[in-house]
């Protein structure tokens, strides 16, 4: 399946009544097997994006339509945000059900499911704990496999591993990486961190701001495992810094109106 995002617009009313065009002119698709990263600067419509995709957003003007898909059935997604919304009062296993619950799986399906996407994320022996005996990339790994226990027709995920600290973010995109390899899932990722945009992406899309637009397209010619290792290091360093060019001034702008 192919998702085509096609002229969409966002504008806001901002708080002192002003309208704000949040995204103008928004063109790209995503195609089957594809990982997208959105990357821009702070306030450049990234998570605003994002929303739309996943229909939690209306645009202003345009559309999102998903191509090749059966009509009368409603296209899956998988959400994954920064602060995962894990329900504190379920524990692991059943957060990751509960999609299926919803989907009205039986309690057979949930549990065939449920455990394998929770030995996916790395959480098997977790399943009875509840949230709050998380660590922060333990709830990420929930949250991966709640997502992923739907078995979306896209994945979308909003710098969800921000929250982290810089050890336990480089094992979760390592680990992100791997369960991509295996789902093969359309996903499109929000970031504003560039080299997690060029150790994940197969396509980066660079947005600027006010409006936020689409800036440039950035394919990575590199190979989707071992992009860290030493042979790809100089290829890699080129994306990044060609990406950081393009993000530069805004970035600096975003900075001084805090
Ligand atoms: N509900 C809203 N009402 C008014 N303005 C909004 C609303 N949501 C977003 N905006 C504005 O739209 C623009 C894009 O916001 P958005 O949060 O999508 O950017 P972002 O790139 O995800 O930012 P960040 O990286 O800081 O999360 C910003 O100028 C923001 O202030």
């Amino acid at each position: 399946m192919r998702i085509v995002v096609n002229n969409v617009e966002k504008k806001f009313v901002d708080s002192k009544k002003r309208q704000v065009t949040a995204l103008q002119n928004i063109n790209f698709s995503i195609e089957e097997q594809e990982f997208v990263v959105l990357v821009g600067p702070s306030g450049c419509g990234k998570s605003t994006l994002l929303n739309i995709v996943g229909g939690l957003l209306s645009p202003s003007s345009g559309e999102v339509y998903f191509e090749g898909h059966s009509l009368g059935k409603e296209p899956k997604l998988g959400i994954v945000f920064q602060e995962i919304a894990l329900f504190p009062w379920r524990t692991v296993y059943e957060n990751v059900v509960f999609g299926l619950e919803e989907q009205g799986a039986s309690k057979q399906v949930q549990r065939e499911k449920g455990q394998h996407f929770i030995d996916m994320v790395g959480l098997t022996g977790f399943e009875s704990a509840y949230p709050k005996q998380l660590s922060g990339g333990m709830r990420q790994r929930a949250g991966i496999a709640r997502a992923l226990a739907v078995e979306p027709d896209l994945l979308l995920m909003d710098e969800p591993f921000s929250a982290l600290d810089a050890q336990s973010r480089t094992i979760m995109q390592e680990e992100l990486l791997s369960i991509w390899n295996r789902t093969k899932l359309s996903t499109l990722y929000v970031t504003h961190n560039i080299q997690e945009a060029v150790y994940l992406a197969d396509r980066v899309i660079v947005l600027s701001r006010h409006p936020g637009q689409i800036k440039q397209v950035i394919h990575i010619d590199l190979p989707k495992t071992g992009r860290d290792q030493d042979q790809h290091r100089a290829a890699f360093e080129r994306y990044a810094d060609e990406i950081w060019q393009l993000i530069r001034h805004d970035a600096q702008e975003a900075l001084k109106e805090g």
